[in-house]
């Protein structure tokens, strides 16, 4: 049987996308790939840094974004405004020699260019989508959204990771409605720091549901 990989997606940007898989990359001793990142930190960081940081993973199992953008805004205007252009041939899937964890940019209907959505590729690679949600008001709309639109590409959904306070109610309305699995949830952590992640991501989730 081939490793397991996961494209972590999501409804929104900011939701805990990386949060989330730099706990997921640590729990399946996965490589990392984030294959369009669009804006870095003060000290020139970008998700790949904190995944690193929060897996603990070494430069090994990060594997090299296909573009680095500066403007922190939809890949397709901050590839324009670095005058760039994003292509699917830098987008296939890398080789490795384990698990693999990749992340997308913002929700699943970000935009590459004026004409390609990222949920395009995923649906291309179809590798099983992993979309986090956030549990505040609102997550059932923005996650219901976010499936259909996903299987109206035929993007396999792999299930749905909640980041935040327990919701009962909208974390079981959204998987019943929308017929997802649900995988678990990561509480809003007061430390961001290895430990704390992976405790909480072994309390709120099950490896056996990630293939390993
Ligand atoms: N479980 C958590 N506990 C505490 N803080 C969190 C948690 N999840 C996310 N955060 C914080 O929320 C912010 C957004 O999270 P994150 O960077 O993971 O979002 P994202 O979905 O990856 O965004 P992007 O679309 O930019 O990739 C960050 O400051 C992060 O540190
Ligand atoms: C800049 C941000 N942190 C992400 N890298 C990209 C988010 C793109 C969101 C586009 C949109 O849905 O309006
Ligand atoms: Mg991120």
């Amino acid at each position: 049987m081939s490793a397991p990989a996961f494209v972590v997606t999501g409804t929104d940007t900011g939701v805990g996308k990386t949060v989330f898989a730099a706990a997921l990359t640590a729990a399946l001793g996965a490589s990392y790939w984030k294959p369009v990142q669009a804006g870095l930190d003060a000290d020139g960081r970008g998700d790949s840094a904190e995944v690193a940081r929060l897996a603990g993973l070494s430069d090994r199992r990060i594997l090299p974004e296909s573009y680095v953008l500066h403007t922190p805004c939809s890949p397709h205007l901050a590839a324009e405004i670095d005058r760039t252009t994003i292509v699917p041939e830098r987008l296939a899937l890398p080789e490795t020699d384990g698990p693999l964890v990749i992340e997308g940019a913002g929700g699943a209907l970000v935009p590459l260019t004026r004409s390609l959505l990222y949920a395009d590729v995923f649906a291309h690679w179809q590798v099983p989508a992993i979309i986090v949600a956030r549990t505040a008001l609102g997550t059932i709309n923005h996650s219901l959204l976010t499936i259909e639109a996903l299987r109206a590409r035929a993007v396999p959904i792999h299930g749905i990771a909640f980041v935040g306070d327990a919701n009962e109610d909208s974390e079981a309305t959204i998987c019943e409605m929308g017929e997802v699995a649900r995988l678990g949830r990561l509480p809003r952590l007061e430390r961001l720091e290895p430990t704390p992640l992976a405790i909480a991501f072994s309390r709120g989730f099950r490896m056996e549901d990630f293939g390993a």
